[in-house]
C-alpha cells in the first residue's frame, strides 16, 4: 500500500515506523513547511493518506483529500465542529473517510466498557460521576477527543447529565471532564462514579503512541478500495 502522511510529528513518526515495518511506502510526507507538495497529483500518488496534524488544519488537509479521491484516515482531534461539513462533501464527492477519535484497540475496547457501565448505571441516581484525561503539555486541545467520545457515550445513557463541561462545576447536571497536562503522558482517560457507599473507576492508561499508530495503519488497509465513511468499530467489527 502507498501512503501519504499527512503530519508528520509524533504520530506521523510512530505511524511511519509501523508502516514500513508492514512492507508498505511512504509516497509523501507533509508538514508544515510544506504543505504547498500537497496538490492533488501528489495526493494521487498514494493509496490511502494518513492525516494527524492538528485541530486547526485538519479540515483543510481532508477536504484537499476528499477532492483529489484519496480515501483518507484522519486521527486529529479538536475539529468535530466541522464534522457535518466533512461529512457532506465525502458523500458529495462519493469519498472515503475513516475517523476515529482514537485509533487504538485498547480504547475502542474501553469505550464498550464505557458503555456498557453507563448503561447500567442509567438506574442508580445515587452514583455521581466525573471524568478525568492527562496528556502531554504539547497538545493543543482540550478535552482530548477520545475524552469527548466517553464523555458522549455516558450522556447517552445517564440522563441525570445534560452536558460536559471542560471545568469545576456545582451543577449535578453537568458532567465534569478534568483536563491535567503532564509529560511525557501518551494519554490516560478515567471515569468514575462515586457514592457515600463506594466508588467505580475505570481507567485507560497508554504507555506509548503504538497502538494509535497501530490502529491508524490497520484503519488505512481497511478503507483502500472502500467508498463511505467509517469508524474503529468498522475496522475492528465491534459491530
Ligand atoms: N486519533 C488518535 O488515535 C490520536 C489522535 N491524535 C491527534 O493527532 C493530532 C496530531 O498529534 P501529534 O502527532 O501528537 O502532534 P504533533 O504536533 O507532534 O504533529 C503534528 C504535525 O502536523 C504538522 N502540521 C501542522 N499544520 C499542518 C498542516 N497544515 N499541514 C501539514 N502538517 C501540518 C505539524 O508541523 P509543526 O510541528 O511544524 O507545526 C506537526 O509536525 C492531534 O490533533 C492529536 O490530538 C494523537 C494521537 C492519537
Ligand atoms: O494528542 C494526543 O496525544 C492524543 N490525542 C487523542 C485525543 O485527543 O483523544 C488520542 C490520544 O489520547 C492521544
Amino acid at each position: 500500500m502507498k501512503i501519504a502522511l499527512i503530519g508528520y510529528g509524533k504520530m506521523g513518526h510512530a505511524i511511519e515506523e509501523i508502516a514500513v515495518k508492514k512492507g508498505h511506502e511512504i509516497v509523501l510526507k507533509i508538514n508544515i513547511d510544506n504543505v504547498e507538495e500537497m496538490m492533488p497529483e501528489n495526493l494521487q500518488r498514494a493509496d490511502v493518506a494518513i492525516e494527524f496534524t492538528g485541530p486547526e488544519s485538519a479540515v483543510e488537509n481532508l477536504e484537499k483529500c476528499i477532492n483529489a479521491g484519496v480515501p483518507v484516515v484522519s486521527g486529529s482531534t479538536g475539529w468535530l465542529n466541522k464534522w457535518e461539513d466533512i461529512k457532506k462533501l465525502c458523500n458529495d464527492r462519493g469519498g472515503s473517510l475513516v475517523y476515529a477519535s482514537n485509533y487504538s484497540i485498547g480504547v475502542n475496547l474501553f469505550f464498550e466498557l464505557n458503555s456498557y457501565l453507563s448503561s447500567l448505571m442509567k438506574e442508580y441516581g445515587e452514583y455521581d460521576v466525573v471524568m478525568e484525561e492527562i496528556h502531554h503539555t504539547q497538545k493543543k486541545d482540550a478535552p482530548s477527543g477520545t475524552a469527548i467520545t466517553l464523555a458522549e457515550q455516558i450522556l447517552q445513557n445517564v440522563k441525570r447529565k445534560k452536558n460536559w463541561v471542560n471545568e469545576q462545576s456545582n451543577s449535578k447536571e453537568d458532567l465534569v471532564i478534568i483536563s491535567d497536562r503532564v509529560d511525557p503522558a501518551p494519554g490516560t482517560h478515567k471515569v468514575k462514579y462515586t457514592s457515600a457507599i463506594d466508588d467505580i473507576e475505570i481507567i485507560h492508561t497508554a504507555h506509548n503512541r503504538i497502538g494509535f499508530a497501530g490502529g491508524a495503519v490497520k484503519a488505512a488497509e481497511f478503507v483502500v478500495g472502500k467508498k463511505g465513511i467509517f469508524n474503529m468499530k468498522d475496522v475492528l467489527g465491534l459491530g
